[in-house]
């Protein structure tokens, strides 16, 4: 059997019960670990913290091996109970659909033990999550390659007075680029989009496109750690929100559409100050 188990967003404690009896019976763990991370990291106290709660190692499952070797844990899921564990809801944002497809394909069981997701977490700021449009990521710009897919998304967002809620760019064991021009991978140290970077992206491309998307008045709201003991949420126009420091990672952006008049009473709770 395979089980593909959320962990929440805060820390070792969020798994549920369901998920820990599940993972304590199973011969082998693998942690997803590229498409997000849980608010203490991934550093080795981090993973001996789930190991010593688990009591049992963990195998980190960067992007190269769920996308080159997920065979090779499949295969081990036909004879035993193996864990895929996934920080959030395993099917929030990133779904790992593809897992699954693979595993059915194979005649692997799978069995999904759900969580709580940035999806739904970003309730907590009042905004309705019924009023959100469609969700855009927003990848790093680099100096040749600024891809701005999600301004039309946002504009329809917006259009339609909807909320957007933005995810940003985690890149977690990226080869450089020489390194693959050499044939032997080399990897960028890790980096997490802030809400900062992303919202001097976002302002450059309305600057190319011109089409009043949105603009530096814009109303939003940035979290940062959500779940966690210490996580941030601040509304405000992103001119404020681009001065503000959030601190740690994970963070994602909500570009506020057409309000409630209770959606705006709750959101003065987080307003900048
Ligand atoms: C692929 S999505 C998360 C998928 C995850 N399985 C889930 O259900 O939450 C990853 C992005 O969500 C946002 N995110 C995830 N966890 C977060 C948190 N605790 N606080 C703020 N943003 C978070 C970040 O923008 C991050 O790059």
């Amino acid at each position: 059997m395979l089980y593909i188990i959320g962990l929440g967003l805060g820390d070792e404690r969020d798994i549920t019960l369901r998920g820990l009896e599940a993972v304590k019976k199973c011969e082998k763990v693998y942690m997803e670990a590229y498409t997000s991370l849980l608010s203490f990291g991934l550093s080795a106290d981090g993973l001996s913290t789930l190991e010593k709660l688990y009591g049992k190692p963990i195998t980190v499952a960067d992007r190269d091996m769920v996308e080159e070797k997920v065979d090779t844990m499949l295969s081990e899921a036909i004879a035993s109970d193996v864990a895929f564990l996934v920080v959030g809801d395993p099917f929030g944002a990133t779904t790992h659909t593809d897992l699954v497809v693979r595993a059915k394909e194979l005649g692997v069981n799978v069995k999904v033990i759900h969580n709580a997701s940035v999806m739904n977490a970003v309730g907590v700021c009042g905004l309705q999550l019924y009023r959100y449009g469609e969700t855009v990521s927003i990848p790093f710009f680099t100096d040749v390659w600024k891809p701005d897919s999600f301004y039309e998304r946002i504009q329809n967002n917006r259009k339609l007075g909807l909320h957007t809620l933005c995810l940003l760019d985690i890149r977690v064991k990226e080869p450089t680029w020489e390194s693959l021009a050499r044939g032997k991978k080399q990897y960028e140290p890790p980096r997490f989009m802030t809400i900062n970077t992303a919202i001097e992206q976002l302002l450059e491309v309305e600057q190319q496109r011109g089409e009043s998307a949105y603009d530096e008045e814009t109303e939003c709201v940035g979290f940062a750690r959500l779940g966690s003991e210490d996580q941030m949420i601040v509304a405000g126009t992103m001119r404020e929100l681009l001065a503000f420091d959030f601190g740690a990672p994970l963070h994602c952006l909500v570009i506020i559409g057409k309000t409630h008049p209770l959606e705006e009473e709750m959101l003065n709770v987080y307003r900048h100050k």
